[in-house]
This record gives C-alpha cells, structure tokens and sequence, in this order.
C-alpha cells in the first residue's frame, strides 16, 4: 500500500517534469484579483502555489487587486465610491484610500505570507522608480490612470536578484500624482514590458462560461479573434471584459498564454501549470 502510495507521487512528480522544464527561468504575471483573496484557505494555497513556482526555478511576478478591501475601506470612512465601465470614479479623498488599502495593506500581507515561505518577495508600488507611468484616462473618472509607458528595469533587477515582487496598481501620473489603474490592465501592461511567457488572471470564478452562472458551460479555450463577438453576443459581460481585453492585448503583445483561472479552487496555480489539461480558459492567437 505504502509502496502504491509512493509511486503515485513519484509519477505525479514526473508528470510535472516536462511543465517545470518548459517554465524554467521563464516570466510568469500573475494577477491576483480582490475576489480570489477573500476566501483564507485559497490564499494560503495561492501562496504556497506562487512559492513552489518560485523553487523550481519560474520568475513570478504578483500584480494584485483589492476592490473588495478598497470598498470596505471607503465605507468605513464614509466616502461614497461608483464605478463607470468596471473602473472606480476616483476624486483625491478615494484616492488616498485606494493607495493605503492596496500599498498599505494588500501589498506588504501577500509578500510577508510569501516571506513565510522562504521566498524573497518585496511589495513595490508601481509609482516606484516610475516604473508605471500613466497619464490621466478620463476627467470623468477623476484619477483614473490610462498607463503610457511601463519602465521594465527595475523589475527585471529585482527578478535578476531572486526577489518576487509584488505589484501594487498604482501609477505615477503628471508632477508625480498616484492614479488608480485597474489591475487586469496593469497586468498585461507590465506582462507584455517583460515579455513573460504567461499572464494568469486569478479571479473567483471557473473562467468565461457561455452561461456565466452555469459552470458547466465553462469554455476551456477562446480565441482572441472571436473575442468581439462573445462581447457583442452578450454572453461576456461586466469584470470579464476587462479580463478578456487585458487577455487579448498580452497575447497580441507576445505573451504566448494568458489564462483566467479560479483562485478559490485550491492549488489553482498548479493544476494550471503543471498538468495536461489545465484549467480554466485559455486565451490564445489564431495561428
Ligand atoms: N461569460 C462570463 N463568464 C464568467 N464570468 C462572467 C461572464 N460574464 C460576466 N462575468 C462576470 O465577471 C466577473 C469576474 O470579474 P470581476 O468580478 O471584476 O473579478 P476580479 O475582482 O477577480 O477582477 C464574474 O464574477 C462574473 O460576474
Ligand atoms: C481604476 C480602478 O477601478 N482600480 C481598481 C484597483 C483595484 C483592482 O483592480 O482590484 P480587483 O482586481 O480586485 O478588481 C479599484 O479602485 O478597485
């Protein structure tokens, strides 16, 4: 029995081989959205997914979301906050919020759970070394970030390095001022910059489904020349447009992959990267 046992794991550790050999010292963006945080178990798997990512020789790089935490932050300061097409309409006071929530709060917790591990990770905000440089989207919006350029060296010395750096979606806008991105956009802006070999969107739910609240409707992979039509269709909708948008510009920038997987599954991250058939949906160019 116990030899049984044994074996499986050597065949499952196998199996993985030719996954960790096709990865190895290859770029990997991985967004970790606000919903996918919420549930404690999950994270603490998300965590130790990106750490094993980490030791077998990948370079993860976090850029991670927060809506849920921003939006309990404003309510208990009692400031009211709308959205307009999925992004926050931000005015000063928002603003203050949504940089202490996301540089404050989210940034330094995932990149000490990823300390606890071992691994060096450092939270870094993308005003920093204006690394994320934006100008402003819309005056609708408020401080609304559109990035115009992404400044890849820093990050690229810090994976030189063997740190893991966790990305908060802040920009550094004209005269310095911080300007709130939406953090698929930030994802694929700072996955194409690198030229990672993958962009993996973590949200909480199983991928683009044609019936979003059936999960057996879940489409497994999507073309990114038949993306207009399921928008047009109606069948993506809401927070899966940016997702599916962000998807497109990756892959049309050179990412190869990009993938949008359910974070509150457990051990998401793996079943995605090391194994036949994946998960989620796979977002890819027409050959
Ligand atoms: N076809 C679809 N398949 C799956 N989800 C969809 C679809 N169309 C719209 N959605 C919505 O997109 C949401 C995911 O986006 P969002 O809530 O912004 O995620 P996150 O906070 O992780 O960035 C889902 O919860 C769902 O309500
Ligand atoms: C401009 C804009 O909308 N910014 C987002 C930034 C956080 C984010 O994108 O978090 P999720 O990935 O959890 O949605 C916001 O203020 O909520």
């Amino acid at each position: 029995m116990e030899e049984i046992a044994l074996q499986q794991k050597a065949e499952i550790l196998i199996e993985s081989l030719q996954y960790i050999k096709k990865f190895h010292r290859k770029i990997v963006v991985i967004k970790y959205g606000g919903h996918a945080m919420v549930d404690e178990e999950a994270k603490k798997t998300i965590i130790q997914d990106i750490a094993l990512l980490k030791y077998v020789g990948m370079f993860p790089v976090i850029v991670h979301g927060g809506g849920p935490a921003i939006n309990e932050l404003l309510l208990l300061k009692g400031i009211q906050s709308e959205f307009y097409q999925g992004l926050r309409i931000t005015d000063q006071a928002s603003m203050e919020v949504v940089e202490m929530a996301l540089t404050g709060q989210i940034a330094p917790q995932i990149t000490a759970d990823l300390n606890a591990f071992d691994v060096k990770a450092v939270s870094i905000s993308g005003k920093d070394a204006q690394m994320m440089q934006a100008d402003y989207l819309d005056e609708k919006l408020g401080l609304v970030g559109n990035i115009t350029h992404i400044q890849p060296d820093y990050l690229l010395n810090l994976l030189a390095d063997d740190y893991v750096p966790v990305v908060s979606p802040i920009a550094f806008g004209p005269n310095g001022q911080s300007l709130n991105i939406n953090s698929d956009e930030a994802a694929w802006q700072i996955a194409k910059a690198l030229n990672a070999s993958k962009l993996i969107l973590v949200t909480d739910v199983d991928g683009v489904m044609a019936d979003q609240h059936e999960p057996s409707t879940l489409i497994p992979q999507v073309d990114v020349a038949r993306i207009d039509e399921l928008i047009e269709a109606g069948i993506i909708r809401g927070g899966m447009i940016p997702k599916l948008l962000a998807c497109t510009q990756a892959v049309q920038g050179g990412v190869e992959r990009c993938h949008i997987i359910n974070g509150t599954i457990q051990h998401a991250l793996i079943f995605e990267l090391f194994t036949e058939q994946g998960i989620g949906t796979m977002v890819k160019q027409s050959l």
